[in-house]
């Protein structure tokens, strides 16, 4: 294999960024080519490749380095041709590939879990935080005029402490998430997933359960599931109609995973108390989206692993996923299908 494409390149911002990102950018840029001569098509830009642009790039590659703004699917990999044999993404998801499509080729693919986990759980919580103590509507009153005086009910919300936190999937980050809720006095961890996970659900004293019992018994649920045909509108009219007027629901997973109308509806008739979501349908979210207009909702632009330290180590994970398939070695992080 003497040929390879790299999709793009995230770090480039970093570099313009200054401070800590220029170190971060030189880590990167070094792995393909001192480890491996392969030629590199690449994408040189922080905006997403163009549909056209990877349609055309792809063809002949036998490898693609790809992020999950790119829609793998039967079209891509047919302009790809037979040579393309190892995909790698900049993402520890993967439901923007076309699984199906991928196997039948007998093409295997890199993904980058762990080097993520940190700091998407560190993001879930600062989420939950600004959510459930309405901090973005804080921070308006004070720029708008709107803080008067301390006021004893002005600004209230909800705390960690003496809390029941629901965790939808105790994997890798799901985990990482209640370990830092933990010390801010949660009371009780309940989850709820495919199958009850009882080694890391004992490191935090986590209740396997029935998604309706987590529904109606938590005061903060989180999201933090893959996206599957399964979680695909889970959160609806029917779950929030089973959660309480108090509680919040903060979704660092994938946008699909709720509902967005009969989140709206739940939000403005008081069925819950609040929303954070880090991650919506479609992303970006319409500047006019109704969401958007809601004191109670806090949107965030899929930041969950948006720090230059981990988006360092997803691309030199991603590159090594590609050159190890190239190779047809082991890779560090391949997805078994
Ligand atoms: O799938 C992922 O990797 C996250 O959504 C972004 O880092």
């Amino acid at each position: 294999n003497k040929h390879c494409t790299s999709a793009r390149r995230v770090l480039k911002r970093a570099l313009t960024e200054g401070g800590r990102g220029r170190e971060y950018r030189v880590a990167f840029i070094t792995v393909i080519p001192s480890r491996f001569s392969c030629t590199i098509g690449q994408w040189d830009s922080d905006e997403p490749v163009t549909r056209q642009e990877l349609l055309k790039g792809i063809a002949g590659a036998h490898g693609l380095y790809c992020m999950l703004t790119d829609k793998i699917d039967e079209e891509i990999l047919q302009a790809a041709g037979p040579n393309l044999k190892i995909i790698s993404t900049l993402s520890v998801g993967f439901d923007h590939l076309s699984l199906d499509e991928i196997k039948k080729r007998g093409i295997r693919v890199g993904y980058t879990p762990d080097v993520l986990t940190a700091a998407t759980a560190e993001l879930t919580v600062a989420l939950l935080l600004a959510t459930s103590r309405r901090l973005m509507e804080a921070v308006e009153e004070v720029k708008n005029g709107g803080w008067s005086a301390w006021k004893p009910l002005w600004l209230c919300g909800f705390g960690l402490q003496e809390s029941t936190v629901g965790i939808v999937g105790l994997g890798r980050i799901g985990l990482a998430i209640a370990e830092r809720l933990k010390p801010f006095g949660v009371k009780r961890f309940l989850y709820t997933g495919r199958q009850p996970r009882p080694e890391p659900a004992a490191k935090v004293q986590a209740e396997y359960v029935p998604l309706n019992t987590l529904a109606s018994q938590s005061d903060f649920i989180i999201l933090s599931c893959s996206f599957t045909p399964d979680t695909q509108g889970m959160c609806n009219k029917d779950f929030f109609a089973k959660m309480k007027k108090t509680a919040i629901l903060i979704n660092s997973s994938r946008g699909a995973v709720v509902n967005q109308e009969d989140l709206y509806q739940a939000l403005t008739t008081g069925q819950i108390a609040a929303a954070g979501m880090d991650v919506t349908v479609p992303e970006p979210l319409p500047t006019n989206h109704p969401l958007l207009s809601l004191k109670n909702c806090v949107v965030l632009p899929h930041i969950g692993s948006a720090t230059y330290a981990t988006r360092n180590a997803m691309s030199v994970l991603a590159a090594n996923n590609l050159l190890a398939g190239l190779k047809g070695e082991p890779m560090p992080s391949e997805l078994k299908m």
